[in-house]
């Protein structure tokens, strides 16, 4: 079992317009609402990959309510901690002449100490029992920064290795926790550790206690450095689409070759398959199938 960890979670909407017209009133096309955030769109992807999972997560109010309610409709099987605050709402608007998206993430209910320490509690216990831990996304306003170095210590210490998606200050704080994986996209990482070439970078990562840094770095593909050397996967063309959810579906990639586990060139050529396929796929938490068996026999990994 994978547990997936989204502190922050979301009721992702989605709207479709050909293009955005900022001065003026805009027909949307298409529009999809459904549990969201980093680690649910991860588990949706383990889910139809075959993998159990479990989605733990902070949720409250009518849009914890409305979280809950999608993840079971999804068949996910989910461990949510409620809190008094109402979960917050993200907007992707996408263009299709584009295609261009942009995202607007509101930053999520305030979480007390009190609904903090319940869900590590409760995240302990289902942490000792898991193959692996995927911890993802932003942090809810009143939970510390270093938050995620401390749930991945928690799973260090009973032997489980976590993935850690991450931008800013808990990407930062993260390595302390001895992940096994971190993966920031490029901007996220130059932002963590500034100066310095990609490769600089995830080395000042791991030499602060990541075992293994996965860079994506959208069409450019991967930059993995590893215990085992540093490997680059090429991607043999760019899929257009809708870029959301793309890191999410590569973690999912990440993790499954963590707990089979796979030789580091398996595991990013499926990542890196994995995050364009979902390019291909209108939603976050996608992904295209004939994209990702078209692709993953084309990557080249170095
Ligand atoms: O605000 P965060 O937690 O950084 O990101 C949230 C989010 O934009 O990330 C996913 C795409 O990766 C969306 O489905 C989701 O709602």
């Amino acid at each position: 079992m994978i547990l997936t960890v989204t502190l922050n979670l979301a009721l992702d909407v989605t709207y479709q317009v050909p293009r955005v017209d900022w001065d003026g009133v805009n027909r949307v096309g298409g529009v999809h609402r459904r549990a969201g955030g980093k680690g649910v769109n991860v588990a949706r992807v383990l889910a139809a990959l075959g993998q159990e999972v479990i989605v733990m997560g902070l949720a409250g109010g009518p849009t914890g309510r409305a979280i809950e309610a999608d993840l079971r409709a999804a068949g996910l099987e989910c461990a949510l901690c409620g809190i008094a605050g109402d979960s917050r709402t993200t907007l992707a608007v996408s263009e299709t002449a584009g295609p261009r998206t942009a995202l607007f993430n509101e930053p999520g209910p305030e979480v007390t100490p009190a609904e903090l320490a319940d869900f590590i509690r409760r995240y302990t216990a289902l942490a000792a029992i898991a193959d692996a831990v995927v911890i993802a996304g932003s942090l809810p306003r009143g939970v510390p920064i270093d938050a995620y170095a401390t749930l991945t210590a928690i799973a260090a210490e009973r032997d489980v290795p976590a993935i850690v998606d991450a931008d800013g200050e808990p990407l930062r704080h993260a390595p302390k926790g001895r992940p096994a994986v971190v993966k920031p996209n490029a901007a996220e990482l130059a932002r963590a550790v500034p100066g310095g070439t990609l490769a600089d970078g995830a080395r000042a990562l791991r030499e602060r206690g990541a075992e293994s840094v996965v860079v994506s770095m959208g069409s450019d593909g991967l930059l993995a450095v590893t215990g085992e050397g540093t490997f680059r996967a090429r991607m043999p063309y760019t899929v257009a689409g809708n870029p959301t959810g793309a890191g999410d579906s590569l973690v999912a990639g990440l993790a499954l070759g963590l707990v089979r586990p796979e030789p580091w060139p398996d595991r990013l050529r499926r990542a890196a398959a994995l995050g364009a396929a979902a390019v291909a796929a209108p939603v976050a938490g996608e992904f295209d199938q004939d994209v990702y068996t078209a692709v993953h026999p084309l990557i080249v990994i170095t």
